[in-house]
C-alpha cells in the first residue's frame, strides 16, 4: 500500500511539530525515519496509523482518504501488551479477525521461528523484559501480514542477535509485499535495511 502525506500540520502547545507539504511513501519499500528526540517521528507514524488526527491536511492510502483498519498494523514505541500469555498476545489480532485455527497455527510457526520463543510462549506478557516485549510486539504485528506496517523503534531494547533476526523478519515482510515505515535511531540499521532513509527535522522531511 502506498501512503501520501498531503499538507500535514500538527501543533502541540503552540509548538509546530509537523509541517510536511507533500511526501509519497511508495508501495513495497522500507522507509526508515530518523531524527533527533522530539522531532515528531512518533507523531507522524501515529497520524499515518490514524491514532492521531493532524490539525490540517490529510493522508491518502493507495490514493484514497480511507483504508481498511486491517490493512495497517502498528508497533508502538512502548508496546502495550495484554495481561495474558505471550501466545495469546501474539495471536490476539488474528482471532479478532476471525482467522481460522489452521491458519493461525501456520503463521505462528512461520513467524515465531525468527526468534527463540520456546519458553516465553506461556509466560505472562506483563512480566517480560524490554527486549522480550519488543519481540512479542513485533511478532504480533508481523503475524497480521498487513499491507502497511508502522514500526516505532522496534528493536531499541533488543540485543544484537535479536535485532538482526528482527531485521530479517522486516525484510521478509517487504518481500511478501508489505510497505514498511519504521523509526530508528540506529544509523547502521537504517543502512542495512532501509530502501529510503529520511530525516525528520524542524517538522519537515529531508533526505539523509
Ligand atoms: N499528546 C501530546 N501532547 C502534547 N505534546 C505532545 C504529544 N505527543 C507528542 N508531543 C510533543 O511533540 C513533540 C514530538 O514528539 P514525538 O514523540 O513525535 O517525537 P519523536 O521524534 O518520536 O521523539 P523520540 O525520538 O524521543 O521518540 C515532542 O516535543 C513531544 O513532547
Amino acid at each position: 500500500m502506498s501512503v501520501r502525506i498531503c499538507n500535514i500540520q500538527k501543533t502541540y502547545n503552540s509548538k509546530r511539530v509537523l509541517d510536511i507539504e507533500n511526501y509519497h511513501f511508495k508501495e513495497n519499500y522500507i522507509y526508515v525515519i530518523r531524527g533527533k528526540n522530539g522531532e515528531g517521528k512518533s507523531t507522524l507514524l501515529n497520524i499515518i496509523a490514524g491514532i492521531e488526527k493532524p490539525d490540517y491536511g490529510e493522508v491518502l492510502y493507495d490514493f484514497k482518504t480511507d483504508c481498511l483498519r486491517y490493512d495497517i498494523s502498528m508497533m508502538l514505541q512502548k508496546p502495550y501488551l495484554f495481561n495474558t500469555t505471550v501466545y495469546e498476545n501474539i495471536i490476539m489480532g488474528l482471532k479478532y479477525r476471525k482467522i481460522n485455527k489452521n491458519e493461525i497455527d501456520k503463521r505462528l510457526k512461520r513467524y515465531c521461528s525468527y526468534f527463540k520463543m520456546g519458553e516465553l510462549m506461556n509466560k505472562n506478557a506483563k512480566k517480560l523484559s524490554g527486549g522480550e516485549s519488543q519481540r512479542v510486539a513485533l511478532l504480533r504485528s508481523a503475524i497480521l501480514e498487513s499491507k502497511l506496517m508502522l514500526l516505532d523503534e522496534p528493536t531499541s531494547s533488543m540485543d544484537y542477535e535479536n535485532t538482526l533476526m528482527a531485521e530479517k523478519l522486516i525484510l521478509d515482510m517487504k518481500n511478501k509485499g508489505s510497505t514498511i515505515i519504521m523509526v530508528t535511531h540506529d544509523m547502521s540499521q537504517a543502512k542495512r535495511i532501509g530502501d529510503k532513509i529520511i530525516l525528520l527535522e524542524d517538522g519537515r522531511i529531508n533526505y539523509d
